[in-house]
Parts: structure tokens; sequence; C-alpha cells
């Protein structure tokens, strides 16, 4: 078949019923979530159906979409494109800005990434891994579960000596609500391979996070 017939041909498949019954119930879900929505307008004191609030139910619905994209990938699979290249030292992307969900109160927390290792014969794309990081980001996450999420993609596809994540973020739900402490930062890490054995390899990459420019 060739290119052209074979893409008309998938354009206008014809639906199986489970894809049909998928998107159906798809749309019931979206349509009782925009109701739930109009109750929390409700809720907290103000009236769905006025001018600017009117279109907020399909715009939250969107966003969470938009917040929530990494569940529709698998975000390892950015790592996956490997070069074979013989490098024994450390290899660091810092500062890779993350924008992720507290899964406890759908508050953002936003900070920035730096994600080390020690390759084995395998090195990957520099973006590969702000993608990869991204992926895990973009959804309904504790801080601490993001950076181990990270540090295990990384062993599991690269297989390297060893790896290192920290992430230092601000949660917006002890900001503007709770304890209001606006102020207060978190940084997490998690440590594979050489950086868990050696104290000399978890300062070589602290000593690169403190370098003057920071
Ligand atoms: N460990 C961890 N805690 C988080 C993270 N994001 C939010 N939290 C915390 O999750 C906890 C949820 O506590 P709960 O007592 O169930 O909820 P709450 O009554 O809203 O708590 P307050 O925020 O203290 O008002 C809070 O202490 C938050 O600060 C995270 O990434 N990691
Ligand atoms: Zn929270």
């Amino acid at each position: 078949m060739s290119l052209t017939n074979s893409l008309t041909s998938q354009k206008y498949r014809k639906l199986s019923n489970e894809e049909i019954e998928d998107t159906e119930n798809k749309l019931d879900q979206e349509e009782a979530v925009k109701a739930g929505l109009r109750n929390l307008i409700e809720l907290c004191g103000d009236d769905p159906d006025r001018e600017g609030l009117e279109e907020t139910p399909d715009r939250v619905l969107k966003a969470f979409l938009e917040y929530t994209e990494g569940y529709r990938e698998d975000p390892k699979s950015h790592l996956e494109k490997v070069f074979d290249v013989d490098h024994q030292e450390l290899v660091m992307v810092q500062d890779i800005e993350i924008h992720s969900m507290c899964e406890h109160h759908f508050a953002p927390f936003f900070g920035v990434a730096h994600v080390g290792y020690i390759p084995n014969g395998k090195i990957t794309g520099l973006s590969k891994i702000a993608r990869m990081v991204d992926g895990y980001a973009k959804r309904f996450q504790v801080q601490e579960r993001l950076t181990n999420q990270i540090a295990d993609a990384m062993e599991e596809v690269l297989d390297p000596q060893g790896v290192m994540v920290v992430i230092e973020a601000k949660h917006m739900c002890m900001c503007g609500r709770g304890v209001r402490k606006s102020g207060a930062s978190t940084t997490t890490k998690a440590v594979r391979g050489l950086f868990r054995d050696a104290a000399d390899h978890r300062m070589e990459f602290l000593s690169l996070l403190d370098r003057p420019s920071r």
C-alpha cells in the first residue's frame, strides 16, 4: 500500500466499539468534573454563571490536563536514544526548571532540578534529561517521589556508574495557605551507585552546585 493510501485509510478508519465507549466515558467524566467545579465556585461563595466565571470550569479542566501531561507518556523513554561515548566523569545538568503539582492540595510547587551521572559507556542527549524530568513533574507529586523517579529513570535506562539528583522547590501550599511560610524552600536528594558509596563523588556534585555564579 502506498504511504498516501495508508495515511488515508488510517484517517478514515472506523473506530472500534471499545474506542467509542472510551471516548463516551471520557466525555461523561469531563461533564461531571465541570459540574463539580461549578459547585465548588458556588460553595466558595460566587456565581458560576457570572461572566468572568462561566467559562472557568472548561479552563480549569483544560489546565489540569496540561499540568498532568506526564501521565500520558513514559518519561524515561526520552533517555533511550543513547550515544556510545567513553566518558568516565561526572555529567551534570543544573537548574532544570520544574513546575509540578502537590498531590495533597493540588497547589503548584516549583523550582529547579539538578541531575548528575557518571556514565558507563552510554550517554544521552542533555535535553532528553530535561524532557524526562518534565514528564515526571507533570503529574500529581510529592517532591521526594519526583526526586526518586528521576534517579531511577537515569539508572534504568543508562545503567551509569552513579546518579545524583537534587531538587530545590517552593510549595505554594505552604506559602499562600496553611502554615504560610513564604520564605521556606525544600531540598531533596536521591543518590545511586558511586554517589551512594563515595562521599567524594557527592562532594564533587555539591561543589559544582555551590559555584559563585549561583
Ligand atoms: N513530604 C512532603 N510533604 C508535602 C509535599 N507537598 C506538600 N506536603 C505536605 O503535605 C502535608 C499534608 O498534610 P495534612 O495534614 O494532610 O494536610 P493539611 O491539613 O492541609 O496540612 P497543612 O498544610 O499543615 O495545613 C502538609 O504538611 C504539606 O506541607 C511534598 O512534596 N513532600
Ligand atoms: Zn500541598
